[in-house]
């Protein structure tokens, strides 16, 4: 899969323009506060609706104005396709092939994998910034899984509602019901998720970092380990221990179980990585992690996802740059790099966009 051009209109400091790519290597070069950023930004949102720098959408629309647009056009192994994003009081719009459709019927057309600098906060942050990205990265490739996301998403919300007016009726036991089922298969799918993803994590990071080092990727439910056990049981593990915290959930007046209290854990020949880890290794880490996920959606997906680096200078020395570049060269997947620094030899190999998306 790749993609061939793609046009943007009022997107942060971009001139409105379009671009045309090449099918493998595409390199953003230039001074800080370019805008080298903002075009990766702008291929990222148009794939997934989001950006990975905000979750406010009034941040990603120029300065004083009011709306953006942006529109793709791409390949994959069937045919040409297109999909764009329309902003309209801050409220998106999605289409696919020029037809309007719903976020659901649009999220998983194209794939993409960003590596950005604030991704160290996968190990150095709270869950949340774990479970965010474990949950879309589980999303782009199982459409079952976000459907029960959402769902449970919903229930969550009621069941606090319950918390909060006190109202334990029968009602509430139905929802209760319906809590568990879901908290079993969004569990059951994140650890098969980790599993797999682990083994992969390990064998990336060995071939491309260090082959000495054991790195290991561990799920941490809000209810105890399920290792090796299959869905009923896992309900009959999540219901005795519902048994021990069900009065303090009345008192406290929310929900202490589920998928929202989660966390994963890196462990680095055996030490977790957020407090032992050197800067280096967490940085290698991270990206062993997401060349992990890019072998993950080939496999469920059998496509190959786009791939992002921004500001890859700021990472990696020129040695590493150098093998990664390598190592890209033997795979099929498009790669957008942002730089501040020339490539050296390899950037012969790019098409190279120099000051042309801001002028
Ligand atoms: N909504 C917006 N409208 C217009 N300009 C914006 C908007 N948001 C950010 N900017 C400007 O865009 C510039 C940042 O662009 P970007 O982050 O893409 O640069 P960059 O080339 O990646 O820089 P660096 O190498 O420092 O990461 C900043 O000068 C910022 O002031």
């Amino acid at each position: 899969m790749f993609i061939k051009n793609l046009s943007y209109f009022n997107f942060r400091n971009l001139i409105d323009g379009n671009l045309e790519f090449d099918k493998k290597f595409n390199l953003f070069l230039g001074k800080n506060g370019q805008g080298k950023t903002s075009v990766l930004e702008s291929i990222y949102f148009t794939i997934t609706g989001q950006s990975f720098r905000t979750k406010n959408i009034k941040d990603i629309i120029k300065y004083e104005k009011l709306k953006l647009a942006t529109y793709l056009e791409y390949e994959d192994k069937f045919s040409e396709k297109n999909i764009a994003i329309k902003t309209i009081s801050n409220k998106k719009e999605y289409f696919y092939n020029k037809k309007k459709v719903t976020y659901d019927e649009y999220l998983g057309r194209l794939n993409v994998i960003s590596f950005i600098p604030e991704d160290i906060n996968l190990i150095i942050g709270s869950p949340m910034n774990r479970r965010n990205f474990f949950d879309y990265e589980i999303s782009q490739g199982n459409t079952s899984y976000y459907i029960h996301l959402k769902n449970y998403n919903k229930i969550l919300k009621i069941r606090n509602t319950f918390f909060k007016n006190k109202d334990f009726s029968e009602i509430f036991e139905i929802y209760n019901q319906k809590f568990f089922e879901e908290i079993v298969e969004i569990v059951t799918m994140r650890y098969e998720y980790i599993k797999k993803i682990s083994i992969l994590l390990n064998l990336n990071y060995r071939k491309l970092f260090d082959n000495k080092s054991e790195l290991i990727l561990t799920y941490k439910n809000s209810f105890g380990d399920i290792t090796k056990l299959n869905k009923n049981q896992i309900m009959k593990k999540l219901l005795e221990y519902y048994k021990k915290i069900k009065d303090k959930e009345k008192k406290y007046g929310y929900s202490l179980i589920g998928p929202q209290k989660d966390d994963f854990l890196f462990l680095l020949n055996g030490k977790e990585a957020k407090s032992f880890s050197s800067q280096g290794e967490k940085k290698s880490i991270i990206f062993a992690l997401k060349i992990s996920e890019i072998d993950m959606l080939i496999k469920e997906k059998s496509e190959t996802p786009i791939f992002l680096i921004d500001d890859i200078s700021s990472y990696f020395d020129s040695i590493r740059k150098e093998s990664i570049i390598k190592y890209f060269e033997n795979r099929e997947i498009q790669l957008f790099l942002s730089s501040t620094d020339d490539l050296g030899i390899n950037s012969k190999k790019f098409k190279i966009f120099k000051g042309d998306v801001n002028g």
